[in-house]
């Protein structure tokens, strides 16, 4: 079982603070960690691999700092987002080289139980450059598992993997998880996260914006202003009666029908607008969030 633990770490290069005095545990089980592009994610995994060193704080494995610690690089293994530049090599080639140059005892060995576990067992005679994006995905992850690493982590693992490719990829991080290793992924898609992550979280523009399960964080990202288009039979009766409410801090009647309404308390108004509407004798054909982007809710929590 291992610990990652990130102490007030920051990291910049020349001007640009890309990590910005972060706390977090990272501990047994899936993390995601979330955050809209540039928000310093690929720059905290390459802090927890050992790849660059902090410029200030620390970042330390089960005590030891990670940073020039080859015990540490032994214990983690790193999916990173850029592609494999090695398309002349085959699956097999390429992740027994990544056992040799480990020092494994039985290479080949180590290489063919990886690409089982990733189920790349049969296309792994085949050249990497004829692979989908999913097989390269998986590839990557059975070369970062050759060693059985009790730290995964992996820098955007379903950017465009298609549907099917990317539920099998999950179940594998969740597999990973349970077995105790210390699983952590980024991305900038939270539906994406919840359903693998235990734990979430999330930064922004360097920063640790929040901390928690997916309940928590969900709650955190809808206990925001909220934009909603909202359809009645009769929009003008609607908009009179939805100004009244205390959750409700606009309304305006759109020119093609319905009414924005700008809402401040989102768990009132989900209450509150069906009661309204009934009070007044009001069908509600439709009702639609205007503002879901993951842009807005990053921009709300950076703001608060
Ligand atoms: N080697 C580098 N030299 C200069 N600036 C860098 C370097 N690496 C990262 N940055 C800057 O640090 C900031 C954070 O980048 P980082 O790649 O860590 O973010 P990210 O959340 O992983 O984003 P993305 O998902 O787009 O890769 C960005 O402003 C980036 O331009």
């Amino acid at each position: 079982m291992s610990v990652i633990t990130i102490d007030q770490a920051s990291r910049w290069y020349g001007n640009v603070v890309a990590v910005n005095g972060i706390s977090m545990t990272v501990r047994p089980g899936v993390t995601g960690l979330l955050g809209p592009n540039g928000a310093g994610k690929t720059t905290l995994i390459a802090l927890m691999s050992g790849f660059v060193a902090p410029s200030a704080g620390t970042v330390t494995l089960d005590g030891e700092p990670i940073w020039r610690h080859t015990d540490a690089y032994r214990t983690i293994g790193l999916v990173p987002e850029r592609e494999l530049s090695f398309g002349y090599l085959t699956g097999r080639q390429f992740v027994l080289a990544n056992a040799e140059l480990h020092g494994l005892a039985d290479p080949g060995a180590a290489a063919e139980r990886a690409l089982e576990v990733v189920e790349m067992t049969e296309p792994a005679g085949r050249r990497i450059g004829t692979y989908s994006k999913g097989m390269r995905q998986r590839v990557k992850l059975a070369s970062a598992l050759v060693h059985d690493p009790s730290v995964l982590l992996l820098d955007e693992p379903f950017n465009g993997v298609d549907p099917r490719q990317r539920l099998h990829l999950m179940s594998l991080l969740r597999r990973m998880g349970a077995e105790g290793r210390t699983v952590l992924f980024s991305s900038h898609i939270l539906e994406e996260v919840e359903q693998v992550a235990r734990q979430i979280e999330v930064m922004v523009s360097g920063r640790h914006a929040a901390s928690g399960d997916f309940g928590q964080i969900r709650r955190l990202m809808t206990d925001r202003p909220v934009q909603y288009v909202v359809v009645g039979d009769d929009d003008r009766a609607l908009a009179g009666a939805l100004i009244a409410e205390p959750s409700v801090v606009a309304v305006a009647l759109r020119r093609a029908g319905g009414v924005d309404v700008s809402v401040s308390d989102f768990g009132a108004f989900t209450v509150r607008l069906p009661q309204v509407a009934r009070q007044h004798g009001i069908r509600i054909l439709e009702l639609t969030p205007t503002d879901e982007s993951l842009e807005s809710v990053f921009a709300y929590l950076v703001g608060g």
